[in-house]
């Protein structure tokens, strides 16, 4: 039996005037790569910022773990924010923040580094690497904080194919180690590679949530017809 990670109930969120998320329902089983798709504007990452818990629901509940604590969790965005230091103090930095004591930082940032191979970039200033090796660190840094689930908003969307692939690779990595991912990306080549599920967003609602083969054999949904056949859904 799968267990629950997240489920949302009647999910609602507002900004102003405007309802952005309109009461949406899901359920998001643990040890799964979900890949959320959708046009431009649909809230996607807004639905993202709900489930990580950067802005509070307008009306309705997120569950965890059928019923438990919120698990440890991180999220990474399309353009890193690296301080002004090396990449070892960065990923230290984040342990710092996250309460892990002095004495176990280093020997955890550095392990992290290893995995992901960028020991050999430890003690460079982080800010003057490259977009695709600022992105590897990010996701180093995201998973020395051990999260149960990873959330990732277009985090190859400024990088070139290779640096994409490197990330895409890590990204795998981090999931093979047991981390839950959901996954925002506007690369349908990416989402077939990366996603166990789909789930698609239009106009701040979920029209579907479908395991990968399938949604891109035959989307349930209109508005994922249209997507995928490049038509614009508001048009
Ligand atoms: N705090 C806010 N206040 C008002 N409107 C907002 C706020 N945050 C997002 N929006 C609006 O909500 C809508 C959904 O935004 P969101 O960034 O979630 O879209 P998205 O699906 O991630 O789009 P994209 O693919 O372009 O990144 C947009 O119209 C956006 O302008």
């Amino acid at each position: 039996m799968a267990e629950p990670l997240i489920t949302l109930e009647s999910l609602r969120y507002e900004a102003g005037e405007r309802t952005l998320i309109h009461d949406v329902s899901l359920r998001l089983d643990a040890g799964r790569r979900t890949v959320v798709l959708g046009p431009n504007g649909a809230g996607k990452s807004v639905l993202m910022r709900l489930m990580h818990g950067l802005i509070e629901p307008t009306a309705g509940r997120i569950v965890w773990n059928g019923g438990g604590a919120r698990p440890p969790q991180a999220m990474v965005f399309q353009r890193p924010v690296m301080l002004r230091r090396s990449v070892l103090d960065n990923v230290s930095y984040a342990l710092y923040l996250a309460g892990v004591p002095a004495a176990e930082r280093r020997a955890r940032a550095e392990a992290v580094l290893e995995r992901v191979g960028l020991s050999p970039l430890a003690h460079r200033p982080a800010r003057v690497l490259s977009g695709g090796e600022q992105q590897r660190v990010a996701l180093a840094r995201a998973w020395a904080l051990r999260p149960r689930v990873l959330f990732l908003d277009e985090p190859t969307a400024s990088l070139d194919p290779g640096a994409s692939a490197e990330v895409e690779r890590l990204i795998r990595v981090i999931a093979d180690d047991g981390c839950s991912i959901v996954m925002v990306t506007h690369h349908l080549g990416q989402a077939r590679r990366l996603a166990d599920d789909i789930v698609f967003v239009d106009a701040g609602r979920i029209t579907e949530h479908t395991p990968v083969a399938d949604f891109f054999a035959a989307p349930r949904s209109e508005q994922a017809g249209h997507y995928l056949r490049g038509e614009l859904s508001w048009t």
